[in-house]
């Protein structure tokens, strides 16, 4: 698979073996395939390095028929093994140089990052996409603190390599992500612990494509944005002013605050979001 094919990702689907008890890893990976998963990560916490080595051969046999990037998490020297196209390090892991100097320049290395500082170190360093999460508090990385809608924008607003939002993404809240900034996510549980793996990949690229197609000009404070946030209310997540004290003024009259999720935006308007000072 050529680099140039790399960045084409949006829906990036990892493994978890527990939430599809009695379904195999291939066969729930080939459903998501199926459904139009665009990168796929093996993620195995669990097993020994035996049992990694053989679901990666698997998964890089898959992923080569449905011609999609496969990437393994933790283990460089497996992707060497195997071929896969490329390696999924944390923070804690080995640095991105080395990780380089073992792959040679031709392999994909992502990077998991919690805040902006990360990102910006990790696009330095010559990683190739970074995780940003996890934006919600999920099971699947269980003691994690959620970094928030917030750090999604500001990913958006700062990093120029491809960026992936990563942790408790579901169909209920993929919208705010959306809006938030991000036009690739990566969802686990919520799409191979699914009972129809293949449909509910279909239905984030629904909701992904809608993001992109959706992206409208408004005026706010004064200086013109592009953004896909569909209502008054993602817009105020996508400035990372949810949790100020705010007044929304649109078009010139003032929003109930009950009224902001429900306020849809349109091309055009004009939004002042203002700030409470507080007194006394
Ligand atoms: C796309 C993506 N983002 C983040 C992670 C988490 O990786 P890491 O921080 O190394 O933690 P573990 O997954 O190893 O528990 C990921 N795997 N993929
Ligand atoms: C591996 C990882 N890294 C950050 S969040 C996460 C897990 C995401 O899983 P889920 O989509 O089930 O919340
Ligand atoms: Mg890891």
């Amino acid at each position: 698979m050529g680099r140039e094919a790399w960045n084409d990702f949006r829906l990036y689907v990892i493994t978890a073996e527990s939430n599809h008890p009695g379904k195999s890893v291939v066969d729930v990976i080939e459903q998501t395939l199926i459904g139009g998963a665009q990168i796929v990560q093996l993620r195995n916490k669990t097993g020994s390095r035996d049992e990694v080595l053989e679901q990666a051969k698997a998964l890089r046999e898959l992923t080569r028929k449905y011609k999609v990037p496969f990437i393994i998490n933790d283990y460089p020297d497996i992707v060497l093994e195997t071929d896969a196209d490329g390696v999924h390090l944390g923070q804690e892991d080995m640095p991105i140089a080395e990780a380089r100097r073992l792959l040679g320049p031709y392999r994909m290395i992502g990077i998991s990052t919690h805040n902006l500082q990360q990102a910006l170190a990790a696009e330095r360093d010559g990683a190739d996409y970074i995780g940003v999460g996890p934006v919600f508090p999920t099971d699947t990385k269980p003691g994690r603190a959620a970094v928030t809608t917030s750090y999604v924008t500001e990913a958006a607003r700062h990093v120029t390599i491809p960026f992936v939002a990563i942790g408790g993404i579901t169909l209920g809240n993929v919208d705010l992500v959306l809006a938030a900034g991000a036009n690739r996510i990566c969802s686990v549980s919520a799409i191979v612990g699914s009972h129809d793996p293949a449909a509910m990949c279909r239905s984030f690229l629904r909701r992904l494509e809608a993001g992109a197609e959706e992206s409208k000009t408004v005026v706010m404070n004064g200086r013109e944005e592009h953004t896909r946030a569909r209502t008054v209310e993602q817009l105020v997540i996508q400035a990372g002013q949810q949790n100020k004290k705010l007044v929304i003024e649109l078009n010139g009259i003032i929003v109930q605050r009950a009224l902001w999720a429900e306020t849809e935006l349109k091309s055009g308007d004009s939004i002042e979001l203002v700030h409470f000072v507080g007194g006394g």
